[in-house]
């Protein structure tokens, strides 16, 4: 599914009107009927009828406009709310504040302190509030009276659809601007915004419903996104020809584990291998061979020469003999972080000819030399607190720059980046970057990553390119831990849960 900028949004707008020849007031009209259709269901639902809808002066509003009339034309009661002059409204939205005012529409200005006292309390009686304040069009903190109407509806407790955008959440990268309107749902136009992809814009947005208004099917499907959302179309599995073997599903190498940390290794061998790749080999350190070789019955592993039950230098030679007999190698599950373990990790990388995927213990052993990436086959699958490391910026930071923080890895390395978070998202500097909606809080939990990178190295041996093995990966892992937190909750999901339901969700 594709995702749009403020500013995309406005250039797609301007095709559909200025070249396709579509009058900009029907593209309001279709916004404001489809949020009011959706308001409409919500209140024949509960068998309620009281609108306040809350109008900024721009085209926000005037789709807060249309979906007025279209709701009082189906008999509910609607009170319209305007934070501007009216007089000050132009172009599409003066024409429908124009209707509805001849229509006998209730519509009052809120321009001074004491104006929101009544708003207040029409807020109150009402059961459903439509945010139509601000939208793509947002430019700046919002403060003062605005600032104010955003509190009361926040603090009312209503039911809240959101048009296009929670106003106050800046469109293109999520962040709050001031404040947001917290919806229930936001109905969206026709494309999914950037920045209710991301945190806190999620939040904010509630259920999101992308409406179609109208925009030529042509323009649609052509206009080239650098933005999207992962879907269940994006992922679909080859079925598999009847006369194969093993051989054909690829062989991975994936070097992990430590002493005290066999069940990193299990994990993310056990994934890969459950998501499809013929053969999966694992190396670890010689201390622990025995109970891994015990534990897993199709993997085939190897006890490398090993110091205080981890890898160091002298296990390098035999990772690069294994890594020539396998299509790439995953690195880093349970590794420690040990100054040994650095020093194997970027001896590896450094003479590695092979597609790697490198995860935990791997990425805080190249933090402070990530330039020995350039020019390599990398996928790096970092969590915020080893993206800091990589980055050099603090977790918050990251949070609250999502887009910029994947952006200028990925241009300044040239590798796929999946920065793992509620919403995953996946960069490569060439093919743009892609956001995951699957998974739950409850795969917050130890070794969840290690199954990730085991699911992601297993496409890429199957013969996927590197966004698709990771887009696929990051799906279908977030899929494995939705129907194992059906089955167990979130409270009691674990990394071994995640494990057991990527078949099934395979197969679905
Ligand atoms: N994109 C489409 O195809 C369609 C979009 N529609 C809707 O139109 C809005 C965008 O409308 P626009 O007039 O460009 O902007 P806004 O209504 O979001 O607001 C602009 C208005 O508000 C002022 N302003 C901005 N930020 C602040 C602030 N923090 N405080 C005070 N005032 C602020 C700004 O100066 C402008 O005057 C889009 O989201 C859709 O809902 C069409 O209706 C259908 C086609
Ligand atoms: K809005």
């Amino acid at each position: 599914m594709k995702i749009v900028s403020n500013g995309e949004m406005r250039e797609i707008e301007s095709i559909a009107i200025n070249t396709v020849g579509l009058p900009s007031v029907c593209l309001m009209e279709n916004a404001g009927r489809a949020v009011a259709e959706h308001a409409a269901e919500y209140l024949f639902s509960c068998k309620r009828k009281n609108i306040v809808i809350l109008c900024g002066k721009g085209n926000n509003g005037g789709d807060g406009f249309v979906a007025a009339r279209y709701l009082f034309n189906k008999g509910f009661d609607v009170k319209v709310f305007v934070v501007s002059n009216i007089g000050l409204i132009s172009g599409d939205a003066k024409k429908n504040l124009d209707i509805i005012i001849n229509m006998g529409i209730y519509v009052a200005e809120i321009l001074q302190k004491e104006q929101l006292k009544f708003f207040e309390k029409n807020i109150k009686e009402s059961d459903l509030v439509i945010d139509a304040l601000y939208g793509t069009g947002l430019d700046r903190e919002v403060s003062g009276i605005s600032k104010d109407a955003i509190d009361i509806v926040n603090g009312s407790g209503k039911y809240v659809i959101s048009v296009d955008i929670p106003s106050g959440i800046n469109g293109d990268n999520g962040k709050v601007e001031g404040c947001a309107v917290k919806a229930n749902v936001t109905v969206t136009m026709q494309f999914m915004k950037k920045g209710i992809a991301v945190y806190p814009g999620v939040d904010y947005a509630g259920k999101v419903i992308v409406a179609d208004i109208g925009i030529p099917r042509n323009l649609v499907d052509n206009i080239q996104c650098r933005y999207n959302m992962i879907s269940q179309d994006d992922v679909v599995l080859p079925k598999r020809a009847r006369n194969t073997h093993k051989g054909d599903y690829g062989k991975l190498l994936v070097v992990a584990g430590s002493k005290n940390m066999t069940g990193a290794a299990a994990l993310c061998a056990m994934s890969a291998i459950k998501t499809g790749c013929g053969i999966v080999k694992l190396a670890v350190p010689k201390a622990i061979q025995g109970i891994m070789q015990s534990s897993l019955r199709e993997i085939i592993t190897y006890g490398l020469d090993d110091k205080d039950g981890a890898f160091y230098l002298g296990s390098v030679d035999e990772v690069l003999k294994l890594a020539n007999t396998v299509d790439a190698v995953a690195i880093g599950p349970g590794l420690t972080n040990s100054c040994d373990v650095r020093e194997f990790v970027k001896e590896v990388i450094l003479r590695l000819e092979k597609p790697l995927v490198l995860d935990a213990d791997a990425l805080n052993a190249i933090s402070d030399s990530v330039d020995m990436i350039i020019g390599k086959d990398v996928i790096l699958t970092p969590h915020i607190g080893e993206m800091s490391r990589l980055s050099g910026g603090s977790a918050n930071e990251i949070n609250d720059n999502i887009y910029e923080t994947v952006e200028k890895f990925i241009s300044k390395y040239k590798a796929t980046l999946v920065l793992k978070g509620s919403r995953t998202v996946i960069g490569n500097d060439t093919e743009g970057i892609y956001i995951n909606c699957t998974g739950n809080p409850g795969m917050a939990t130890a070794g969840s990553g290690d199954v990730l990178t085991g699911m992601i190295s297993s496409f890429l041996v199957q013969g996927l390119k590197e966004v698709k093995a990771a887009i696929y990966g990051v799906y279908y892992h977030g899929k494995a831990g939705d129907m194992a937190s059906e089955r167990y909750g979130e409270y009691g999901l674990t990394a071994t849960n995640i494990l057991e339901y990527i078949p099934y969700v395979m197969k679905m």
